[in-house]
């Protein structure tokens, strides 16, 4: 079944003088997803996520949120209304009360949901009375949280959404996003923690140094993909080594280890016809994680 997107991007590029923070990155995200969006510090998550929202213009390249020009700034301005968006800057107005900001945030939302907005209140034990300022860091995330929950948006852009925020909360947050995502809310995210990832993405996008290296969904990354460990008994056999399904190769002496993500039997056969030693081991999302990104470096 094919998704229709609510992000689409071509070859975006974002240069900070001589940085190419993001390059060529063409990427999509589908609606009514979870799709995680991963990669190491200074991958270029945070500047692709402020180019989605008008934020910063690209470079190059074009993308569109929801139909939207991103590089358009009326269009842009659309984008900010139709989609909700918590950042590792909260935005949030310090001198107000919780309950006075979210009073007056519900005010510019038609489609505000009070259900959301009392059961979050609820939930995350909100101090309503306190001042925006003097509340802790992750209860300034949760209140954002609310605020971007509660307007029942088509999508959700969150950077890092978790940090932060301590174990029960989480568990709590993921939950939320798993319920919003059931009532037809598509989310896209960005996290470095590959268990919260593992645990609520339908589908992954990996960057490295502003370029994608990964894009699949998870059940197909837990299902098929896995390493194949191959020990030759002499080197030379290593440069014809290379079939369908081959993701990525690492090569030290006589031993190669093999990502591979579909053809484990046919990559296995041939590593036997050369007179290897082969062991397949499954993989999840960390290992794939790491050998993509020690690769890179
Ligand atoms: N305003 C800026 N001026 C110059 N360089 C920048 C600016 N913003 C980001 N960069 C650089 O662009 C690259 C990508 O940064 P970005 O913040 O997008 O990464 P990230 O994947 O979100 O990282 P993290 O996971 O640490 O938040 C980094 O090398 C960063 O130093």
């Amino acid at each position: 079944m094919s998704h229709e997107l609510v992000v689409e991007t071509h070859s975006l590029t974002k240069r900070y003088g001589t940085v190419e923070a993001v390059r060529d990155l063409s990427l999509t995200v589908e609606r009514e997803r979870i799709t995680g969006f991963l990669g190491r510090n200074g991958a270029g998550k945070s500047t692709t996520i402020k180019m989605l929202l008008g934020m910063i213009r690209p470079t190059s390249g074009t993308g569109r949120v929801l139909g939207y020009d991103i590089a358009d700034p009326a269009q842009s301005v659309e984008i900010r209304r139709r989609i909700a968006y918590v950042g590792e800057d909260k935005g949030l107005y310090g001198y107000m009360t919780v309950a006075d900001l979210i009073r007056f945030t519900r005010s510019f939302y038609p489609d505000w949901q009070p259900d959301i907005e009392a059961s979050l209140i609820r939930e995350y034990q909100l101090p309503l009375g306190r001042k925006v300022k003097a509340i802790s860091k992750g209860m300034r995330t949760k209140l954002a949280l609310l605020l971007a929950l509660a307007r029942r948006p088509e999508l959700i852009i969150l950077d890092e959404p978790t940090e932060g925020l301590d174990p029960v909360s989480i568990e709590e947050l993921l939950q939320t996003l798993q319920e919003v995502r059931a009532a037809g809310t598509s989310i896209f995210f960005s996290s470095h923690h590959l268990s919260e990832v593992e645990q609520i993405a339908d589908r992954v996008l990996m960057i490295d140094k502003g370029q994608l290296v990964m894009d699949t969904l998870l059940s197909d990354l837990l299902n098929n993909y896995c390493n194949i460990t191959l020990e030759f008994s002499t080197q030379s056999a290593m440069p014809a080594f290379d079939l369908v399904g081959i993701e990525r190769t690492r090569v030290k002496g006589r031993q190669a280890w093999v990502l591979a993500s579909s053809n484990v039997e046919g990559i296995v056969a041939h590593a036997r016809s050369l007179d290897a030693v082969v062991q397949v081991t499954p993989v999840n999302l960390r290992d794939v994680f790491l050998d993509i990104v020690r690769e890179a470096s």
